[in-house]
Protein backbone atom coordinates (compact mmCIF):
# COMPACT_ATOMS: atom_id res chain seq x y z
CA UNK A 1 0.00 0.00 0.00
CA UNK A 2 1.29 3.42 -1.05
CA UNK A 3 1.12 5.50 2.17
CA UNK A 4 0.56 9.62 2.03
CA UNK A 5 0.95 11.79 4.85
CA UNK A 6 -2.42 12.74 4.89
CA UNK A 7 -3.96 10.30 7.61
CA UNK A 8 -7.61 10.29 5.97
CA UNK A 9 -6.30 9.14 2.31
CA UNK A 10 -4.42 6.45 4.18
CA UNK A 11 -7.39 4.94 5.82
CA UNK A 12 -9.54 5.71 2.36
CA UNK A 13 -7.45 4.11 0.80
CA UNK A 14 -6.72 1.35 2.52
CA UNK A 15 -10.86 0.49 3.14
CA UNK A 16 -10.49 -0.04 -0.73
CA UNK A 17 -7.65 -2.11 -0.89
CA UNK A 18 -9.05 -4.02 1.73
CA UNK A 19 -12.80 -4.52 -0.17
CA UNK A 20 -11.05 -5.21 -3.40
CA UNK A 21 -8.78 -8.28 -1.70
CA UNK A 22 -12.13 -9.55 -0.29
CA UNK A 23 -13.89 -9.24 -3.61
CA UNK A 24 -10.98 -11.62 -4.52
CA UNK A 25 -11.63 -13.96 -2.15
CA UNK A 26 -9.06 -12.73 0.82
CA UNK A 27 -10.48 -14.24 4.50
CA UNK A 28 -7.74 -12.77 5.97
CA UNK A 29 -6.12 -9.05 5.09
CA UNK A 30 -2.81 -7.94 6.03
CA UNK A 31 -1.95 -3.67 6.28
CA UNK A 32 1.43 -2.49 6.38
CA UNK A 33 3.47 -1.19 9.02
CA UNK A 34 2.20 2.33 9.63
CA UNK A 35 -0.58 2.55 6.83
CA UNK A 36 -1.96 5.74 8.44
CA UNK A 37 1.32 7.53 8.62
CA UNK A 38 3.95 8.20 7.02
CA UNK A 39 7.09 5.71 8.46
CA UNK A 40 8.93 8.84 10.43
CA UNK A 41 9.90 9.20 14.03
CA UNK A 42 8.85 12.94 13.99
CA UNK A 43 5.25 11.86 12.81
CA UNK A 44 4.14 9.01 15.51
CA UNK A 45 3.64 11.14 18.41
CA UNK A 46 1.41 14.03 16.31
CA UNK A 47 -0.26 10.95 13.73
CA UNK A 48 -0.92 8.77 17.45
CA UNK A 49 -4.56 7.56 18.23
CA UNK A 50 -5.91 5.01 21.30
CA UNK A 51 -6.89 1.62 19.89
CA UNK A 52 -9.81 1.64 19.94
CA UNK A 53 -10.14 4.92 18.30
CA UNK A 54 -11.27 6.46 14.83
CA UNK A 55 -8.83 4.27 12.54
CA UNK A 56 -9.48 1.13 14.38
CA UNK A 57 -13.45 1.81 14.27
CA UNK A 58 -12.95 1.55 10.72
CA UNK A 59 -11.15 -1.24 10.65
CA UNK A 60 -13.44 -2.72 12.25
CA UNK A 61 -16.44 -1.76 10.35
CA UNK A 62 -14.06 -3.06 7.25
CA UNK A 63 -13.52 -6.33 8.90
CA UNK A 64 -17.75 -6.55 9.49
CA UNK A 65 -18.93 -5.10 6.19
CA UNK A 66 -16.57 -7.98 4.04
CA UNK A 67 -16.72 -10.90 6.86
CA UNK A 68 -12.25 -11.34 6.78
CA UNK A 69 -9.93 -11.12 9.39
CA UNK A 70 -7.76 -8.29 9.23
CA UNK A 71 -4.25 -7.63 10.53
CA UNK A 72 -4.65 -3.76 10.68
CA UNK A 73 -0.25 -3.36 9.74
CA UNK A 74 0.36 -0.93 12.74
CA UNK A 75 0.00 2.55 14.03
CA UNK A 76 1.39 4.75 16.37
CA UNK A 77 -0.63 4.22 19.11
CA UNK A 78 -1.18 6.84 22.40
CA UNK A 79 -1.73 4.93 25.82
CA UNK A 80 -1.17 6.61 28.97
CA UNK A 81 1.37 9.31 26.95
CA UNK A 82 3.42 6.81 25.58
CA UNK A 83 3.27 6.41 21.76
CA UNK A 84 3.84 2.78 20.79
CA UNK A 85 4.18 1.54 17.37
CA UNK A 86 1.15 -1.52 17.27
CA UNK A 87 -0.92 -3.48 14.95
CA UNK A 88 -4.67 -3.86 15.67
CA UNK A 89 -6.16 -7.58 14.67
CA UNK A 90 -9.95 -7.80 14.05
CA UNK A 91 -12.43 -10.51 13.55
CA UNK A 92 -14.78 -11.17 10.92
CA UNK A 93 -17.71 -9.64 13.03
CA UNK A 94 -15.65 -6.44 13.55
CA UNK A 95 -14.41 -7.23 17.20
CA UNK A 96 -10.52 -6.00 18.07
CA UNK A 97 -8.98 -9.50 18.77
CA UNK A 98 -5.80 -8.38 20.12
CA UNK A 99 -3.33 -5.99 19.46
CA UNK A 100 0.55 -6.16 19.52
CA UNK A 101 2.73 -3.32 20.83
CA UNK A 102 5.91 -3.64 18.32
CA UNK A 103 7.97 -5.20 20.96
CA UNK A 104 12.22 -4.72 19.25
CA UNK A 105 12.26 -1.05 18.39
CA UNK A 106 14.52 -0.17 15.83
CA UNK A 107 17.84 1.37 16.40
CA UNK A 108 20.17 1.46 13.83
CA UNK A 109 23.26 3.16 12.62
CA UNK A 110 25.25 2.07 9.40
CA UNK A 111 27.47 5.15 8.58
CA UNK A 112 26.47 7.08 5.17
CA UNK A 113 23.43 4.95 4.75
CA UNK A 114 20.78 5.38 7.54
CA UNK A 115 20.19 6.05 11.01
CA UNK A 116 16.39 4.95 12.51
CA UNK A 117 16.02 5.36 16.29
CA UNK A 118 12.39 4.48 16.79
CA UNK A 119 13.28 4.73 20.61
CA UNK A 120 13.53 8.63 19.99
CA UNK A 121 9.76 8.84 20.04
CA UNK A 122 8.28 5.22 20.38
CA UNK A 123 7.77 2.99 23.53
CA UNK A 124 8.44 -0.95 23.07
CA UNK A 125 5.42 -3.13 23.89
CA UNK A 126 5.77 -5.82 26.52
CA UNK A 127 3.25 -8.48 25.50
CA UNK A 128 3.25 -12.00 23.34
CA UNK A 129 0.41 -11.61 20.87
CA UNK A 130 -1.04 -14.21 19.15
CA UNK A 131 -5.00 -14.63 18.07
CA UNK A 132 -6.86 -18.26 16.93
CA UNK A 133 -8.77 -18.88 13.57
CA UNK A 134 -10.37 -21.39 12.02
CA UNK A 135 -7.29 -22.52 9.73
CA UNK A 136 -4.35 -21.95 12.37
CA UNK A 137 -3.38 -19.64 15.63
CA UNK A 138 -1.73 -16.92 13.73
CA UNK A 139 1.56 -14.71 15.97
CA UNK A 140 2.48 -11.08 15.10
CA UNK A 141 5.41 -9.48 15.08
CA UNK A 142 6.11 -6.52 13.50
CA UNK A 143 9.09 -5.61 11.08
CA UNK A 144 12.16 -5.28 13.38
CA UNK A 145 10.59 -7.93 15.60
CA UNK A 146 11.29 -10.10 12.89
CA UNK A 147 15.18 -10.01 13.28
CA UNK A 148 14.60 -11.58 16.80
CA UNK A 149 14.71 -15.63 16.61
CA UNK A 150 13.36 -16.57 20.05
CA UNK A 151 10.18 -14.20 19.46
CA UNK A 152 9.05 -16.12 16.49
CA UNK A 153 10.65 -19.41 18.32
CA UNK A 154 8.01 -18.80 20.70
CA UNK A 155 5.09 -17.94 18.65
CA UNK A 156 6.39 -21.37 17.21
CA UNK A 157 6.15 -22.93 20.54
CA UNK A 158 2.62 -21.49 21.86
CA UNK A 159 1.04 -23.24 18.32
CA UNK A 160 1.46 -20.73 16.01
CA UNK A 161 1.44 -22.44 12.25
CA UNK A 162 1.58 -18.78 10.80
CA UNK A 163 3.87 -15.81 11.95
CA UNK A 164 2.88 -12.26 10.12
CA UNK A 165 4.98 -8.97 10.08
CA UNK A 166 4.12 -6.18 9.36
CA UNK A 167 6.76 -3.97 8.09
CA UNK A 168 9.06 -1.78 6.31
CA UNK A 169 12.41 -2.90 5.66
CA UNK A 170 14.32 -0.29 3.98
CA UNK A 171 16.89 0.59 0.84
CA UNK A 172 19.86 -0.07 3.19
CA UNK A 173 18.82 -3.59 4.55
CA UNK A 174 16.09 -4.52 3.07
CA UNK A 175 17.92 -6.18 -0.51
CA UNK A 176 20.48 -8.17 1.71
CA UNK A 177 18.50 -9.04 4.81
CA UNK A 178 14.42 -9.16 4.77
CA UNK A 179 14.12 -12.53 2.42
CA UNK A 180 16.29 -14.13 4.49
CA UNK A 181 14.73 -13.64 7.58
CA UNK A 182 12.19 -14.40 6.62
CA UNK A 183 13.04 -17.33 5.38
CA UNK A 184 14.81 -18.30 8.29
CA UNK A 185 12.38 -17.95 10.70
CA UNK A 186 10.10 -19.99 8.32
CA UNK A 187 12.53 -22.96 7.95
CA UNK A 188 13.57 -23.37 11.71
CA UNK A 189 10.12 -22.84 13.51
CA UNK A 190 8.35 -24.66 9.97
CA UNK A 191 5.87 -21.96 9.81
CA UNK A 192 4.45 -19.81 7.15
CA UNK A 193 5.78 -16.35 7.53
CA UNK A 194 4.50 -13.03 5.85
CA UNK A 195 6.04 -9.70 5.75
CA UNK A 196 3.46 -6.76 4.45
CA UNK A 197 5.48 -3.78 3.57
CA UNK A 198 4.46 -0.20 2.10
CA UNK A 199 4.99 0.91 -1.00
CA UNK A 200 8.11 2.54 -2.00
CA UNK A 201 8.05 6.21 -1.69
CA UNK A 202 11.39 7.92 -3.44
CA UNK A 203 10.22 11.19 -1.59
CA UNK A 204 9.38 10.30 2.07
CA UNK A 205 12.02 10.62 4.72
CA UNK A 206 12.46 6.74 5.10
CA UNK A 207 12.49 5.11 1.83
CA UNK A 208 10.65 1.51 2.34
CA UNK A 209 12.45 -1.50 0.58
CA UNK A 210 8.81 -2.59 -0.43
CA UNK A 211 8.81 -6.52 -1.57
CA UNK A 212 6.15 -7.95 0.70
CA UNK A 213 6.54 -11.64 0.78
CA UNK A 214 5.28 -14.90 2.11
CA UNK A 215 7.58 -17.72 2.59
CA UNK A 216 6.31 -21.58 3.53
CA UNK A 217 7.40 -23.33 6.08
CA UNK A 218 10.04 -25.35 3.97
CA UNK A 219 11.22 -22.11 3.31
CA UNK A 220 10.06 -21.53 -0.59
CA UNK A 221 8.83 -17.75 -1.50
CA UNK A 222 5.02 -19.11 -2.26
CA UNK A 223 3.97 -15.06 -3.01
CA UNK A 224 6.10 -11.76 -3.60
CA UNK A 225 6.45 -8.27 -5.39
CA UNK A 226 8.61 -5.55 -6.46
CA UNK A 227 8.32 -1.84 -4.40
CA UNK A 228 4.95 -0.89 -5.79
CA UNK A 229 1.77 -0.53 -4.31
CA UNK A 230 -0.19 -3.93 -5.38
CA UNK A 231 -2.13 -6.73 -3.30
CA UNK A 232 0.06 -10.03 -2.72
CA UNK A 233 -2.37 -13.43 -2.48
CA UNK A 234 -1.47 -16.57 -1.13
CA UNK A 235 -3.00 -19.62 0.33
CA UNK A 236 -1.99 -20.76 3.29
CA UNK A 237 -2.65 -24.76 4.25
CA UNK A 238 -1.89 -25.32 8.09
CA UNK A 239 -2.27 -29.24 7.45
CA UNK A 240 1.05 -28.34 5.22
CA UNK A 241 2.87 -27.57 8.45
CA UNK A 242 2.07 -30.30 10.13
CA UNK A 243 3.26 -32.25 7.36
CA UNK A 244 6.72 -30.41 6.87
CA UNK A 245 6.88 -31.04 11.18
CA UNK A 246 6.53 -34.99 10.59
CA UNK A 247 8.79 -35.05 7.83
CA UNK A 248 11.62 -32.77 9.55
CA UNK A 249 11.27 -33.58 12.73
CA UNK A 250 13.25 -30.64 14.37
CA UNK A 251 11.26 -29.39 17.42
CA UNK A 252 10.74 -31.92 19.09
CA UNK A 253 14.72 -32.98 18.55
CA UNK A 254 15.76 -29.55 19.90
CA UNK A 255 18.55 -30.48 23.04
CA UNK A 256 16.12 -29.03 25.42
CA UNK A 257 18.38 -30.84 27.77
CA UNK A 258 21.05 -28.75 27.28
CA UNK A 259 19.03 -25.28 25.92
CA UNK A 260 15.73 -23.81 25.93
CA UNK A 261 14.21 -20.45 24.89
CA UNK A 262 12.61 -19.21 27.96
CA UNK A 263 9.69 -16.63 28.55
CA UNK A 264 10.34 -14.23 31.24
CA UNK A 265 7.76 -11.66 31.34
CA UNK A 266 4.14 -12.52 29.41
O1 LIG B 1 15.30 -4.39 10.44
C1 LIG B 1 15.47 -3.55 9.58
O2 LIG B 1 16.43 -3.57 8.82
C2 LIG B 1 14.50 -2.44 9.38
C3 LIG B 1 13.42 -2.52 10.38
C4 LIG B 1 12.47 -1.43 10.32
O3 LIG B 1 12.66 -0.44 9.68
C5 LIG B 1 11.24 -1.52 11.08
O4 LIG B 1 11.22 -2.24 12.08
O5 LIG B 1 10.27 -0.89 10.71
Amino acid sequence: MAVTAVKSENLEHAVTLINKAATNGAQLIILPECFNSPYDTTCFPKYAESIPGPTSDILAQTANDNNVYIIGGSIPEIDNGEVYNTCPVFSPSGKLLTKHRKMHLVDINVPGKIRFREADSLSPGCDFTTFDTPYCKVGIGVCYDLRFPELAHIYGEMGCKFLVYPGAFNMTTGPSHMEPLLRARAVDNEVYVALVSGARNETASYVAWGHSTVVSPWGDVLATTEHLETIVYCDIDPDFVDKVRTHLPILSQKRTDMYSTVVKRK
